[in-house]
Order: C-alpha cells, then structure tokens, then sequence
C-alpha cells in the first residue's frame, strides 16, 4: 500500500527554532492528527510537507514520491487549508470559483456549488462579510472542489463552535468514504481527534514524541494514578511517562505490562499530550534517581 505522506528526519531550522528528525507515515485512507501545544512545529512541519518552506534535511515523499518528481501532479491532488484564506478580502465565493476553474483542471464547479449550500455559505457575499467560521468552510469548499486525494488542514477546526466544528468533522468523514482518500490535520481540539483520527501524531518542541494509531493510544495505554511509595511497585519497564500532582503521581504506561492488581483507567488524548508535555518522559536518565530511589 502506497503511503500518502511518509516524512523521514525532517530537519528545519528558523531563527530560534529548530524541527529535529521529525518522522510519521501518513498511510492512504486514514486520517492523522498532528498535535502539539502552541509553538511545538506543526504549521512548520506542513509547510515542509507542501514545500512553501525549505527542508534543511530529511526526506519526504507524497504519494510514495518527493515532490520534485512530479511536482504539479501531486500538487493537483492536494487540498490544503490554512488558518487564513489568502484571497482579496472583496471577493466572493463565486468570483473565487472563476479563479480557480484556471488555477486546477479537475476544478468542479457544480461539487463546488453544492459544498457551499451544503455548508450553507452565501456564494455572493465577500469574504469580510462571512463569519469565521464560514470563511473556513468555504476554504474547505476551496479544498475539495478539485476533488483532491489527500487534504492537508492546518487547525481546520480552532475558534469554532462545536456544531460548526461537527458539520466540519461530518465533511471530512464523507471524504473519507474513498479508500484512495487520506487526511493529514493538526488541532489543538483533541476531543475532534478523538472523534475522527485514525492515527496520532504529537510533536513537542519540535520533537516527535509518538506517531501512533489512536486505538493503541486510547487501549494500549493507560493512566496509574497513586502515591509515591505505591509507585515503587510499578513494573518500570511498563511506564512511559510521569507527572507530579499535588496528590502524588500520575503515570502513563503500558497496560498490558502492568498486573490488573494495579487500578488504571483509559487516558484521553488530551491527558496523554498533558503527561508527556508537563512531566517527564521514562527514558530521560534522571527518571531512575529522581522516581525510583526517591522516598
Ligand atoms: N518565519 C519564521 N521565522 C522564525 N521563526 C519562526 C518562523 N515561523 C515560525 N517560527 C517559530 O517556529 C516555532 C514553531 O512555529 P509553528 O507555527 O510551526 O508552531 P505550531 O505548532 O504550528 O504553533 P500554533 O499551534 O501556535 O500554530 C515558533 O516558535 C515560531 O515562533
């Protein structure tokens, strides 16, 4: 099976920032969240992908191809959506659509017409009439219209209110309905990811910490949540990662590592990126000193 994106140690550097050996595959027909807190890489790791910003090092293949290969075709068969539509505020919906019939040959205009009374955007006001909300769904519109196979959304779904957010959740599940379709979408709304994603992938300053399928993330994993000395009878090959509370620790681990001796419960998304982010991660060398010895 081709991947639809696959990004192998990625390198980026901008002033003080620095992406290090970021990697994920992206496999066709499924859908990936690409999280991180504010700041982490995410907008700049898609600009990489689409190649608007130049890769320092690292290799990527859209469609099992870079895009030096076949640049305009895999453009062609890519929807993108930025948190801004970069269009003249004075233009509508319609006069976007005769633009854009130039810019794809695939451009369909009665899809499109159908999109934006689905989402019930008017075609003929201008864009610094429309709502947030509806400017994002005409840039989904946008997106869709040249019926790409890939999407790629940059916070598709921030300042919205939820039944928007839905009907947007809703849209991308309809696209889905092709197995050639894929998604690549980073938010900070883990509970959309949670109702969507087939696949995790969650970047912290610039490092990956996990790329990995939602299923493994919610079942495989799980939360221990107890006092210090009750910790030292954790298995420590179980735990991935530990955050102090005010009550004593919180754990992330490996369910199926741990005896059913021990009480655990199912993370959400959002406690895991929580975990990881405000604790430590297992593997880091002054856990052992800092966790296991302490009394
Ligand atoms: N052109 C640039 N020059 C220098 N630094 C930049 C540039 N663009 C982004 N950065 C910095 O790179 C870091 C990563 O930014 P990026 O936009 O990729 O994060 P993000 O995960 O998308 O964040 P957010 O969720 O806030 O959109 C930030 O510290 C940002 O200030």
């Amino acid at each position: 099976m081709t991947n639809a994106i696959e990004v192998q140690n990625l390198l980026k550097h901008l002033h003080r920032f620095q992406l290090k050996d970021v990697s994920f595959t992206l496999p066709k027909g499924t859908i990936m969240g690409f999280v991180g807190e504010n700041g982490a890489g995410k907008t700049t790791t898609i600009k990489c992908i689409l190649d608007l910003l130049k890769k320092d090092g690292g290799k990527i293949k859209l469609f099992g191809k870079e895009l030096h290969e076949d640049e305009l075709a895999i453009k062609s068969e890519i929807g993108v959506v930025f948190d801004d539509l970069n269009f003249p505020e004075s233009l509508t919906a319609k006069k976007i659509s005769k633009f854009m019939r130039k810019v794809y040959s695939t451009w369909d205009d009665s899809y499109y017409c159908e999109l934006l009374n689905k989402l019930k955007v008017h075609e003929n006001k201008k864009l610094n009439e429309l709502s947030r909300g509806m400017k994002m769904k005409l840039s989904i519109a946008i997106a869709l219209a040249h019926h790409p196979k890939l999407l790629i959304l940059d916070e598709p779904t921030s300042g919205l209110d939820p039944i928007v957010r839905d009907e947007i959740l809703d849209l991308f599940l309809d696209f889905m309905q092709d197995d050639e379709h894929s998604i690549l979408f980073s938010s900070h709304i883990t509970s959309d990811l949670e109702k969507i994603a087939d696949y995790i992938t969650f970047i912290h300053e610039g490092k990956l910490l996990f790329s990995e399928s939602k299923d493994t993330l919610l079942y495989d994993y799980a939360i221990w949540r107890g006092t210090k000395d009750e910790f030292e009878d954790l298995p420590s090959e179980s735990i991935l990662a530990i955050r102090e509370q005010a009550y004593g620790l919180e754990v992330l681990l490996k369910r199926n590592e741990v005896s059913t001796a021990f009480e655990l419960s199912q993370p959400t998304i959002e406690e895991i990126m929580l975990i990881y982010v405000r604790g430590v991660k297992a593997d880091e060398s002054f856990v052992n000193e800092r966790f296991f010895n302490a009394q």
